[in-house]
């Protein structure tokens, strides 16, 4: 299903703070979002996903505007998995992961074989198949995130808007999710914060700095030093990875805050011997 973001301006507490973003997310693509703490990005996310309406703009899924759409539309359409949980009253995992199926029209102990096949498997692709049993609010954050994702797939969505999924998991189960994401046929808006990850896992990113995308395109062409210093205020070093040939950053020094200063790279920064620079 295709996502067209167009011209979308969102408000937080009264106050603007997403402007004029449009882009448009083809069938089956993922689009990262990155960008400093406060940019804007789960304030877009939430005017994607439909939970808040945007103050200006529009958002189109498969060229049908959200804001026309009832609730269960919106969820038949699109799956959430937000940074802050609310959800910490006493259920077990397998109940969690159910209330994915509640736009199907299941759910609250209506469930049929068929829920609790979608939630199990569900369940095993993000390598929780043994948790199902055990209650919610009891388990560890990183079990907790693996949990709530696994609800965003069993609510067998087209599209997924994803919160900074990766919080909280080791490194291994980061590198499982973002596969998994990458290797679904749905189309995916995800917030992350790990450039590298972001760049290895999305086919298009977007930059928000201030609210406003700054930065559009395949990672390669949008993720340089420049753009790193201009939007978060850190030297890094770009370098090929061994293997694949794909740019890596290795992140140098916090810079004293000087965004939208104009400050021109400095020249006296340069490669080490050996390393490739973009
Ligand atoms: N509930 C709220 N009420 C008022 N202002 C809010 C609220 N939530 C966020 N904001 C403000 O809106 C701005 C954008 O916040 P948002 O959470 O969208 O940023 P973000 O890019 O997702 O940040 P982070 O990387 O820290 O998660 C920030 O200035 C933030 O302080």
């Amino acid at each position: 299903m295709r996502v067209d973001i167009e011209n979308l301006g969102a408000h937080r507490g009264g106050r603007p703070v997403v402007t004029g973003v449009s882009v448009a997310v083809p069938s089956g693509t993922v689009l990262g979002l990155v960008g400093p703490n406060g940019s804007g990005k789960s304030t877009l996310l939430r005017a994607v996903s439909g939970v808040a309406a945007p103050s200006s703009g529009h958002v189109r899924f498969d060229g049908t505007d959200v804001a026309s759409l009832s609730r269960r539309e919106v969820a038949l359409r699109v799956a959430v998995m937000a940074q802050e949980h609310s959800e910490e009253f006493e259920v077990t995992v397998l109940d969690m992961v159910l209330l994915g199926r509640i736009p199907h029209g299941h759910g609250f102990g209506r469930d049929s074989d068929r829920d609790i096949a979608v939630a199990l498997d569900a369940l095993a692709r993000v390598g929780a198949a043994h948790l199902p049993h055990r209650s919610f609010s009891a388990l560890s954050g990183g079990e907790r995130q693996r949990v709530l994702f696994a609800r965003a797939l069993a609510q067998e969505t087209p599209v997924l808007v994803l919160d900074e999924p990766t919080n909280h998991l080791d490194i291994a189960h980061q590198l499982e999710l973002l596969d998994l994401i990458k290797a679904t046929d749905k189309t995916v808006v995800v917030a992350l914060h790990d450039l590298n990850l972001a760049a290895r896992s999305c086919d298009t990113i977007g930059v928000l700095v201030d609210g406003r995308l700054t930065a559009l395109g395949p990672p390669d062409e949008v993720l340089h030093t420049d753009l790193i210093r201009s939007a978060f205020d850190v030297d890094s070093t770009a370098v090929a990875h061994p293997h694949s040939g794909r740019r890596h950053f290795i992140f140098d020094a916090r810079r004293s805050p000087s965004r939208h200063d104009g400050t021109a790279p400095d020249p006296s920064v340069s490669a080490p011997e050996g390393i490739t620079l973009p």
